[in-house]
């Protein structure tokens, strides 16, 4: 499945889920920032947490349908005819496409910052690191990953990768209080820093209930709460 939707009509362009505006980064270091999503499909992972499954799940969704063939002369034109600086770029996997090395470069040659929503299990090529985006990387634990053996959420060579490339900054969704020590021990192992944990959650409710849950065990580990500002905000409005 995943072969025959790349198959390109032609090069530089991707398979894209949608893009959008009007909204802020809503996670991560940049939260709160004005930015640009562009929504990538595929997925090498099944999260049963997950918000996006129109972008891989193939037996709940037509992935045809839900998505286009966007050349990247098209998207950068979209890019560059809006005020915002920040382009987000997440999916589904953004590193599954390798289109998305031009992309990124060419975005960050037009002087656009940009930031890749990654879930951490595949190792970033040095030209990509090169361009000059960061990497919000997310590995997925126990609880939002659960059904999935450890081996397939957990990639030690792209843990390292992305840790060697001073350019990732990891965020963790927590389901559970009990999974603060999982990211205790990928810390210890791989060296991540640095660290924000954010809860699970598509209401503002359970966002901010979680968020009263994690403050303090996070800040006791001397980790940075993180949220979901665009669930705050507007619930799990699409496209924003
Ligand atoms: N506003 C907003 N911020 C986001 N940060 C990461 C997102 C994602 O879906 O990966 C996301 C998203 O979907 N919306
Ligand atoms: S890695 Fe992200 S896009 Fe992929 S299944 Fe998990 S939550 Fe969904
Ligand atoms: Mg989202």
């Amino acid at each position: 499945m995943r072969a025959a939707l790349l198959e390109a009509p032609q090069r530089r362009s991707l398979r894209i889920a949608e893009t959008f505006a009007d909204t802020v980064q809503g996670e991560g270091p940049s939260t709160g920032t004005p930015a640009l999503f562009i929504r990538f499909m595929l997925c090498n992972l099944i999260c049963r947490g997950c918000d996006t499954p129109y972008t891989w799940d193939s037996s709940r969704f037509d992935l045809r349908a839900e998505s286009k063939w966007r050349s990247i002369d098209d998207l950068l034109g979209w890019v560059l005819g809006r005020p915002e600086k920040l382009v987000v770029i997440t999916g589904g996997e953004p590193l599954l496409q390798p289109e998305l090395l031009t992309l990124v470069q060419e975005l960050r040659a037009a002087g656009r910052d940009v930031e890749i929503e990654t879930n951490g299990t595949i190792p970033p090529a040095k030209e990509l690191v090169d361009a000059g985006p960061w990497f919000n990387a997310s590995p997925k634990l126990s609880g939002f990953g659960s059904g999935m053996p450890q081996s397939r959420r957990i990639v030690p060579d792209a843990l390292r990768a992305l840790a060697a490339s001073g350019r990732t900054r990891w965020k963790f969704v927590v389901t559970d209080p009990c999974e603060l020590d999982e990211i205790a021990g990928l810390e210890a192992t791989y060296g991540l820093a640095p660290i924000s944990v954010m809860p699970e959650g598509t209401t503002p409710e359970a966002v901010l209930d979680g968020m009263r849950t994690l403050v303090e065990p996070v800040a006791g580990r001397g980790w940075r709460l993180g949220t979901r500002l665009h669930v705050l905000l507007w619930g799990d409005e699409r496209g924003r």
